[in-house]
């Protein structure tokens, strides 16, 4: 069954056939979320695959079908109930549940990612219905490449997104409940990325989990341990790597929401290795530099003239930083110790120091001497005696501590800027360091800002999302396309480059800092096609050295970025219905 399934992915994802073989017939054909139509099969297919009596008289088109799901999908009181009916509608129909995505994405996203999701995810194992995803136990250590089987072959997977559940969506450590964002993850890689949603793998590594409530409920379905660290954990994750590199040759790995030491130490160990990249580290890093370049081109400032204060130095907050370095070597030609100089990190214990005990390696580099006689003199842990004495113009939170930007750090920061840059990136929403409405009212509209999770709109000003599904499913699809045999910082740096170019504040000063989320699919295609082509200038790309399964002719990436981004369109996935035509056999 999984092997036809896996052949119709193959069929469906690279030709534009007008019929697709399908040998499954009746209940069982009703049943499959992946070639099930409800009722919009046709009166012929209901004849031709034995359906009489299952379903009822009227044959609908998917666009009926849609407006029945949306109000269906409103029917829900809450949004965890919108979210259960959303995960439902996926495995009745897979079509119709991405159709419904695609249509109302702005609305939905909030549903079946941050915030909502964050809920569905710890309560996993209280909603437990039916599994989905790839269950990798440490326990079971040799275990890996007999429980990846399930999904194929090396030419049927795309694209792979693995956590290990430690950091989640801000909710810290939500063991095997961690599966929900590896498949987030990978709708939003279908959704905004085109990539084919059964040439995905999500996986969740249950290494045990230190939440003591989930430890403690009866019904919790992973490992009922501490979390296990050091070489047995290394050795778990090198295996299901070197797995991944056996198996799936051709995939791209993403790494999400890992413990911060264990998600640093793995992008350091991989990133040469295969193509793989850490959303949180560099997907984060990246959307932030998109935001920031036209944040920066609107107060006429250049990046290396302006401060920045990161609240949170963790993945995200070290991640933006070294983002911030690349770019500062790469556009203005800093060296990286000189790029650091205006960066600040602070977390738990206060702005980072080189005194401090058990700093991370990358917490480390941004360290500032605490016998500089600027730092001598002031409470170091206070934010708002280190907004006094910095003086920054970009101020940024990644800490899950709400609240932390007050009026008085705020009104202090625009004692000095004009036009302060602000952007409370912690998810979810009730964990953001700072409203949106307050942060206007403070500045008296002066400020510049981003959010890490959607808000409304405020007094009819867009809030912009700051959130790396602006651009993970442009670099992972650009990856995939082009077969990269790593994820380069140049390929990073061409989807900032790309996505910063669509900042409505580029035309309008007072304009949102990001494009709105309901045109993420092509900003996605947009930021896939720079992705390709910076891909192929590195001589990173080897999908030119593959066959185009519809022409037969080896595959040439397009020179030109028109032509390139004509071509990635076509290669993207769209939920739509397929002719069938009776299989001889059950493959
Ligand atoms: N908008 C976006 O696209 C993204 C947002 N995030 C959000 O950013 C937040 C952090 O995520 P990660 O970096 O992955 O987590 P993390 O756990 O690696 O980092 C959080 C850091 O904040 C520090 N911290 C805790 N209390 C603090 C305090 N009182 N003052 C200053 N720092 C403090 C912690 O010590 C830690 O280093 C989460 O809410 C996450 O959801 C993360 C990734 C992407
Ligand atoms: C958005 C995201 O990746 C996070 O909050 O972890
Ligand atoms: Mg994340």
């Amino acid at each position: 069954m999984r092997a036809s399934l896996i052949r119709l992915a193959r069929h469906t994802r690279l030709t534009r056939e007008p019929f697709v073989d399908v040998a499954q017939t009746g209940q069982e054909l009703l049943n499959n979320f992946q070639l099930n139509k409800g009722s919009a099969f046709s009166n012929e297919e209901r004849r031709i695959f034995k359906m009489g009596g299952l379903l009822p008289t009227a044959v609908h088109t998917l666009d009926d079908q849609l407006d029945r799901a949306y109000n269906q999908f409103h029917m829900y009181p809450t949004d965890l109930l919108k979210n259960s009916f959303c995960e439902s509608l996926k495995v009745q129909n897979e079509t119709l549940y991405y159709a419904l995505m695609r249509r109302h994405l702005k609305e939905m996203m909030r549903i079946i990612y941050t915030p909502t999701q964050g809920d569905a995810i710890a309560n996993y194992s209280q909603l437990f219905r039916r599994p989905a995803g790839c269950f990798l136990d440490i326990n079971q250590p040799d275990d890996i490449a007999h429980r990846m089987a399930h999904y194929g072959d090396a030419e049927d997977i795309d694209y792979i997104c693995v956590t290990d559940a430690e950091g989640i969506l801000g909710i810290g450590d939500q063991g095997v409940g961690g599966i929900g964002i590896a498949i987030s993850k990978l709708v939003l890689m279908t959704v905004c990325g085109g990539i084919h949603p059964n040439r995905v793998i999500p996986v969740v590594l249950d290494c045990g989990t230190n939440n003591q409530k989930l430890l403690q409920n009866p019904l919790y379905m992973g490992n009922r341990h501490e979390r296990v660290r050091g070489e047995r954990y290394d050795k778990f994750l090198d295996n299901f790597v070197q797995t991944v590199k056996q198996r799936y040759p051709r995939a791209v790995l993403h790494f999400e929401d890992f413990g911060t030491a264990a998600a640093y130490k793995s992008l350091d160990l991989y990133r040469d290795q295969l193509p793989c990249f850490n959303d949180d580290i560099q997907g984060t890093g990246a959307v932030t530099l998109s935001a920031l370049a036209g944040a920066l081109h609107s107060t006429d400032r250049h990046m290396p003239d302006a401060r920045t204060i990161i609240f949170g130095a963790g993945s995200a907050g070290c991640g933006i930083a070294n983002q911030m370095v690349d770019k500062l070597v790469e556009n203005d030609g800093l060296s990286r110790s000189e790029a650091r100089k205006n960066i600040f990190l602070i977390d738990r214990n206060g702005l980072i120091t080189s005194d401090m005990r058990d700093l991370m390696t990358v917490q480390r580099e941004y360290a500032v001497d605490p016998e500089d006689p600027c730092w001598k003199d002031i409470d170091r842990t206070s934010l708002l005696e280190l907004v006094k004495a910095i003086q920054p113009h970009i101020l940024i939170g990644c800490s899950t501590r709400p609240g932390s930007f007050t009026k008085e750090v705020v009104q202090e920061m625009c004692q000095h800027v004009d036009r302060p840059i602000i952007l409370p990136l912690s998810n979810p929403t009730r964990l953001h360091e700072a409203q949106p409405s307050d942060l206007i009212e403070w500045t008296d509209g002066r400020v510049l800002l981003a959010t890490g999770s959607p808000f409304d709109d405020v007094h009819g000003r867009r809030i912009s999302e700051n959130n790396n599904c602006f651009i993970f499913p442009g670099i992972g699809l650009g990856a995939v396309l082009s077969r990269a045999s790593t994820i380069s910082k140049g390929m990073i740096a061409a989807a900032i480059d790309e996505l910063a170019t669509m900042s409505p504040v580029l035309k309008d000063p007072n304009g949102p800092l990001l494009p709105d989320i309901s045109e993420i699919t092509d900003i996605s295609a947009r930021v896939a096609t720079s992705v390709v082509l910076r891909a192929r200038d590195e001589g990173l790309a080897r999908v030119e050295d593959e066959i185009s399964p519809v022409s037969a002719e080896k595959i040439e990436i397009p020179a030109d970025w028109d032509e390139c981004y004509i071509w990635v369109l076509s290669q993207m996935w769209q939920p739509e219905y397929h002719r069938y035509r009776r299989a001889k056999t059950v493959h």
